[in-house]
């Protein structure tokens, strides 16, 4: 049996509980993601996909329920003891970046292996410099360069401390159609290398590169879909289907709501 590298049991997240502002974005979610699936999560705005992939990610903390990564849980351990767990296991990707505008983008990349106290790090950073195609911009500062190369520094920068687990929200959110297939076929390659990931979208061609899909509606898994032998274009018209489907169903639900 495949091993488990994420478990999430019973999960519920209230924004503002015990407060007239209480929402519940997520209700009693659990699944499971094995070591090298390629896990997407879709739905339409405000069903819970981003506070998912935030409690389940360390990130945040969920109101009810329990997380395990790689068998620990999460929920149980100190505020270091994460701080650590994050810099050496996940790998984290924004629609936004998150690059510090004060620093070059070789000292971006090295923030991770800063944090996990790394001296002999050179060799380290050049390789992954060479690997994203930004041996050139290293000494310069994000603003000074482009939308695309930004968005390969913020992955250098996840793949850096060699994460088993990249988590994604977005990440094509802000790029053009050029710089958004690479950075596919750029995480398509690392998944077939064994890494795990777990990625946001709401772009059904994006979804098609995951093994598995997810579908959130109103803070509950709606639908799962499952790649198994289908082609890329299979899946791709299989979650356009399904997505049309899920539009459908919340169209006729508040249409029932009003009636
Ligand atoms: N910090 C917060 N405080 C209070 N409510 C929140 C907070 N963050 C999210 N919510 C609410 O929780 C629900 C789920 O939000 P979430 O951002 O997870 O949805 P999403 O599916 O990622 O949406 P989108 O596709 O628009 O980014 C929404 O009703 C949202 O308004």
């Amino acid at each position: 049996m495949s091993e488990k590298i994420i478990e999430v049991k019973h999960m519920t997240k209230i924004y503002n509980p015990e407060t007239r502002h209480a929402t519940t974005a997520l209700h009693d979610i659990s699944l499971v993601v094995k070591k090298g699936e390629f896990v997407c999560i879709m739905g339409t705005s405000g069903s819970g996909k981003t506070t998912l992939l935030n409690n389940l990610s360390t990130i945040d903390t969920p109101t009810k329920g329990e997380v395990y990564i790689n068998g620990k849980n999460v929920n149980h351990m100190s505020e270091s003891d994460l701080c650590k767990f994050r810099t050496n296991v996940l790998g984290f990707i924004f629609q936004n970046y998150n690059v510090i505008d004060t620093l070059t983008i070789y000292e971006n990349i090295r923030i991770p292996l800063l944090i996990k106290k790394e001296t002999d790090f050179d060799e380290k950073i050049d390789r992954i410099l060479k690997q994203l195609d930004i041996e050139e911009i290293k000494n310069k500062y994000p603003y000074e360069c482009s939308g695309g190369q930004v968005q390969r520094v913020a992955i250098a920068r996840a793949l850096v401390s060699e994460p088993s687990i990249i988590v994604a929200d977005e990440p094509t959110g802000n790029l053009d159609s050029h710089n958004s297939f690479e950075l596919l076929e750029l995480l398509k390659k690392l998944n077939q290398e064994g890494i795990s990931i777990l990625m946001v979208t709401h772009d059904s061609f994006v979804a098609s590169y995951s093994s598995k899909l997810l579908f959130l509606k109103d803070g509950e898994i709606s639908d799962i879909i499952e790649r198994e032998n289908m082609s890329q274009n299979e899946y791709y018209d299989t979650i356009e289907s399904m997505n049309l489907l899920e539009i459908k169903k919340i169209y006729f639900d508040k249409k029932n709501e009003v009636n």
